[in-house]
């Protein structure tokens, strides 16, 4: 079955949890979209995981594309949500318009994810205005991890909770469908889930969000840069592909591989006039 906003707002109504997984490219997409997903999200984390930087800043609207592009292939039946890089809307309502236009037209992701609370409220209303529907994100906002001096649980004293409630509620009222809870204490998560009418999709906010998303290398084992404590480990992949290059070089190295049904065959008459 197809999944839209319309799969989103309908999840939330009827209590059933939605699940998200992110994805950079077509044959992990198609791997993720056959197993059932909701929805896949093409993240700006592609800046950690897939090109090696140590933040998510120097990802870029071509990248972003790029990458929505291979996805969009793969996936059939997934909601593909494409992730707003750092400055493709923080400068203007209209260069925010524009890069959502991109990322749906250029990319053919289906909605767009940005980041940020109240002072972001003015791009959500004018990118939905456009047509385009919008997912927003809260909490542990990764393209802020200047200002929060690292990539640290947001959200756990009095005030920083208020805030992240207001937040939640104004960029509901600006016209978001759905938003994403990020590093934040989870009974806060509950709170902010039971007072939207629009579904929450958790990733270190605990189990009381509507939906939940992981990135996933982490969740199969295939990143060890570092991995936060919300993520559980499904698989061990990472181990696993490490033991099959090595068993290749040896196999190689030994002669082994590649064995004669791995080649092709000449007609012996060709052979004999060759020699
Ligand atoms: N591989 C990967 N997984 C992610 O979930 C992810 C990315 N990359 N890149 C973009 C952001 C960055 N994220 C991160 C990165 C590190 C922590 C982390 O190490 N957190 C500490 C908590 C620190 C604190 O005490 O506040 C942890 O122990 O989980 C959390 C989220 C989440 N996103
Ligand atoms: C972690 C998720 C929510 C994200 O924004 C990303 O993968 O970029
Ligand atoms: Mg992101």
């Amino acid at each position: 079955m197809k999944n839209t906003v319309i799969t989103f707002k309908e999840a939330k109504e009827r209590s059933k949890k939605l699940t998200m997984l992110t994805s950079y490219d077509y044959s992990t997409a198609k791997l993720i979209d056959n197993a059932g997903i909701n929805g896949i999200l093409v993240g700006d984390s592609l800046g950690m995981v897939c090109l090696g930087y140590e933040d998510t800043l120097s990802v870029t609207m071509e990248d972003m594309i790029h990458h929505t592009k291979a996805v969009s292939r793969g996936a059939k039946n997934s909601l593909i949500v494409a992730d707003m890089p750092f400055m493709s809307y923080q400068t203007s309502v209209y260069d925010a318009v524009v890069n959502a236009g991109r990322l749906i037209k250029e990319g053919r992701a289906q909605v767009v994810k940005l980041e940020g609370g109240a002072e972001v409220c003015d791009k959500i209303e004018s990118i939905v205005k456009a047509s385009i529907p919008v997912m927003g994100h809260l909490g542990l906002t990764p393209q802020s991890v200047n200002e929060f001096g690292g990539f640290k649980v947001q959200g756990r004293d009095e005030e920083a909770a208020k805030k992240l409630i207001e937040d939640a509620l104004a960029v509901e009222k600006s016209g978001a469908f759905a938003v994403v809870l990020e590093g934040i204490p989870s009974k806060v998560a509950a709170l902010v889930t039971e007072k939207l009418s629009i579904p929450t999709i958790g990733i270190g906010a605990g189990a009381d969000c509507d939906g939940q998303i992981l990135v996933y290398q982490d969740m199969l084992g295939m990143f060890s840069d570092f991995t936060p404590k919300f993520v559980k480990k499904y698989e061990n992949l990472g181990e696993r592909m490490n033991a099959a290059f090595k068993n290749y070089i040896d196999e190689v190295g030994n002669g082994i591989f590649p064995s004669e049904e791995h080649g092709f065959r000449v007609e012996e008459a060709v052979l004999a006039k060759l020699y």
